[in-house]
């Protein structure tokens, strides 16, 4: 039991002792992950069964780096540990019970682009303005419901939810959700948050399915569990209540998804729940340096809401935090890119020791750019995976529908694609007939000689001739093999092979590279159950996290929310802007910024050895050009943990006129409040072309302005100067406007920007 040596006497402790109830609430760093995984070992080597230990994680990619690292202590019997996120543990479960809930074992995951195709065309047949029921509005609801454990039932008796609806003018979304969770059950569906809330009628209301795995998880364990939802809290409570062996880590300083439902009430619950709690404190940080541990500290001492915790370490005080200061997003872009460069030079890294933090996915695409130019490799984690591309989904959404012919939202998408002759209007005349009859599409279309006529007849029974013969393979033949055939038989190879267009080939290329996955999965000897269905659940299952190809030696790029658990030796967070970091979408209250500056701890805390942090003094969002003022979150940062760059460029003038006291030129604590102002932002271009390339162009003093130069007007575009009038007063120029002509203006007010 080496691994035991690697320990401090607190993590000893938490791994030792195994029995009962453990609740270790820990700052980042400090060895959480590494307790829980060698705690898993340790059961193992005591003699505990793989089979008997739940162990739920927030990504599957953690599940996999765990049971790696367990496997290296106890050899391959780590394989056989219940060990993944809460959705794929539980969607497994629910495969194997699904006919006490009236579902069948071959049940389909809905995505949210499912659900939202069933919310839209519910909205739609109740003739509902789509502008007052936003269907992602309409969803959140619902989701927020299933995962406080209320079922459209619950819903329609709420008066809470009730009034809020009535309040915001969408007195309809209970019926939204009745007829929502009726369809899905009739398409033999469930939807991420059904799978939890499933999971609970099941456990709640079948006592031996509940007796069941109570007897099998005989240890339960969980990692992240400041973002456990009410739903999964309630699962796991039931689980462990028999033998009480369960063992929480988390850190409520890094509760980031209280938006998405996670309740930090459920660490305090957790006290009241198990009267017989250990409670193990673990202080000392491993990961970061001392800057960056106590530049942490620092920042998340401004939340009110947290539970008093010590964080320290015994690392070296390591180097500054260096801030970058620059004029546009493409700018800052640049210059994270030269420095990973140099930084990888200089001490001889890889190019996976880098990471690049962002606040929102389309702040990657200036970084992707720079990176490139730089021929630096980078991968990103998050945004549209391989999953979500059409041809992929098309693809899916046929193996789908072979599988599970009550699948609606898979019908829907393949019918007519590729083209068959079953236009929208046949496919609407199908999904009436289908609840008229109070059955599924498909027996509407295995029956299409009794409901329609004519040329349509023989289009349905083609398809379902071909669709039956697909559902042949599947039964007899293996996965891969199935799979290609459903490929070649619907269609859709020919249908990308025959684009020759270069995205046409991408798609094609893509596609091939599902059929290799299914090959991959088949041929895979870790894999117990190699069915087309198991796949299917995997692939409906894979978290943003997960995305990444982890082959190449590449710099990482993510949104913070995606970092969590992760470490990086070098971790720059970009865009440290007010409005965009803290998020002014997300600033209704306190406790949001509270939650935003958690994210920023969470950022802080992935970085080993050297962090640096940057923003823009202007960069575009939705499409405007916005002036930005550094976020209050830089100024929360003790100032001794910082090295503030000096700008590469001249500094700016404009910065000047706005405030100068704040430590990072034009931010101040006293402007700090102002959202975004139209004296901000450039809003007046007439024409969208008309906006130039803002790289091109620098803030200017008037004291350096010259007859000739080219310049840019916030309001009137650009133009050249053509004199400088200094005659005592405002010293003032007149320039030449490309599309407003010639206008004289007062320098100090003017606001210009030069050309370079
Ligand atoms: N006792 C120890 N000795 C040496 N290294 C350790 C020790 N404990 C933890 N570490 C290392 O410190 C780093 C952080 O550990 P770990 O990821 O388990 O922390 P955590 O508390 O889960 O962090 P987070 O809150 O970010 O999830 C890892 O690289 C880990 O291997
Ligand atoms: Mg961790």
């Amino acid at each position: 039991m080496d691994y035991l040596n690697s320990l401090n006497e607190p993590q000893r402790e938490a791994v030792v002792n195994a029995e009962g109830p453990m609740m270790i609430i820990a700052g980042a760093g400090s060895g959480k992950t590494r307790v829980l995984t060698y705690k898993i070992a340790y059961l193992m080597e005591k003699g505990v069964e793989p089979f008997n230990i739940l162990a739920l994680t927030f990504t599957n990619k953690a599940a996999r780096e765990m049971r790696e690292r367990i496997e290296s202590v106890v050899g391959t019997e780590a394989r056989n540990l219940w060990m993944g996120t809460f959705h794929s543990i539980f969607a497994r479960i629910l495969r194997y019970e699904a006919d006490k809930l009236g579902y069948q074992s071959n049940f389909t995951i809905y995505d949210s682009d499912d659900s939202k195709s069933v919310i839209k065309s519910i909205i739609k047949e109740y003739k509902l303005d789509d502008k007052i029921y936003k269907p992602n509005g309409v969803l959140a609801r619902i989701s927020n419901a299933k995962n406080n454990l209320i079922s459209w039932r619950g819903y329609a008796n709420n008066s809470e939810y009730k009034l809020e609806d009535e309040a915001s003018g969408r007195p309809k979304i209970a019926d939204i959700f009745k007829e929502y969770a009726l369809r899905c059950f009739k398409a033999n569906a469930m939807d991420f948050d059904d799978l939890l809330y499933n999971t609970n009628v099941l456990l709640h209301k079948f006592p031996d399915v509940l007796n069941k795995y109570q007897q099998k998880f005989q240890y339960v364990m969980i990692d992240e569990f400041q973002d456990t939802n009410v739903s999964q809290y309630s699962i796991t409570k039931k689980l462990a209540a028999v033998r009480q062996n369960i063992c929480v880590v988390g850190d409520d300083a890094q509760s980031i998804y209280a938006f998405r439902g996670a309740n930090i009430q459920n660490i305090l619950n957790f006290e009241k729940d198990y009267p017989d709690l250990k409670v193990i404190k673990l202080e000392q940080n491993y990961r970061s340096s001392q800057n960056i541990v106590e530049a942490a500290n620092s920042v998340i001492k401004h939340n009110q809401a947290q539970l008093k915790k010590n964080v320290w370490t015994s690392n070296d005080d390591g180097r500054l935090i260096d801030v970058i200061r620059a004029t546009s997003d493409s700018e800052e872009a640049k210059l994270i890119a030269t420095s990973i460069f140099e930084e990888r030079m200089n001490n001889n890294l890889n190019c996976e020791d880098f990471a690049i933090l962002y606040r929102t996915n389309s702040q990657s695409r200036s970084i992707e750019e720079s990176l490139r130019k730089m021929n630096i490799p980078y991968r990103i984690i998050g945004g549209l995976s391989f999953y979500q591309r059409k041809e992929i989904k098309d693809m899916v959404a046929y193996l789908r529908f072979v599988i599970n012919p009550a699948d609606t939202e898979a019908l829907k998408r393949i019918i007519n694609y590729p083209k068959r002759a079953i236009g929208p209007t046949s496919v609407d005349k199908i999904l009436v007939k289908a609840s008229q009859e109070n059955t599924t599409p498909w027996q509407i279309i295995l029956n299409a000689r009794r409901y329609f006529t004519g040329r349509l007849t023989t289009q349905l029974e083609n398809f379902a001739n071909m669709v039956q013969a697909f559902m042949l393979d599947v039964k007899n033949k293996d996965a891969f093999t199935a799979a290609t055939s459903v490929a070649k038989g619907s269609g859709l190879l020919r249908e990308l092979y025959d684009d020759k267009t270069v995205e046409g080939r991408v798609r094609y290329e893509n596609l091939q590279e599902l059929l290799n996955a299914v090959k991959a999965f088949v041929d895979d000897p870790e894999k117990e159950d190699k069915s087309l269905e198991t796949f299917l659940q995997e692939v409906s299952l894979i978290t943003s996290q997960d995305q990444s190809k982890e082959d190449s030696d590449a710099v990482t790029l993510m949104t913070i929310h995606m970092s969590k658990g992760l470490e990086y030796k070098h971790v720059y967070i970009a865009g440290m802007e007010e409005n965009l970091f803290p998020s002014q979408m997300m600033l209704e209250s306190r406790a949001d910024l509270e939650e935003e500056r958690r994210l920023f701890y969470v950022a802080i805390t992935r970085a080993m050895s050297k962090l640096t942090l940057s923003y823009a003094l202007q960069r575009y969002r939705f499409g405007k050009l916005i002036m930005c003022e550094p976020s209050r979150f830089l100024s929360e940062v003790d100032s001794k943990f910082l090295n503030v760059q000096k700008p590469v460029r001249r500094p700016s003038s404009f910065s000047e006129g706005q405030a100068t006291s704040g430590r990072f030129g034009s931010f101040s604590k006293t402007e700090s409040k102002s959202p975004t102002t139209n004296r901000n932002t450039f809003t007046s271009f007439s024409k969208k072309k008309d906006i130039p390339n803002l790289e091109n162009f620098t803030p200017s003093n008037p004291a350096e302005l010259r007859q000739g130069q080219n310049v840019l007007h916030k309001k009137f575009g650009k133009g050249t100067i053509t004199a400088i009038l200094e005659d005592g007063s405002d010293k003032r120029a007149k320039v030449n406007f490309d599309s407003e002509g010639e206008k004289t203006l007062i320098l100090a007010f003017a606001k210009l920007m030069i050309m370079d």
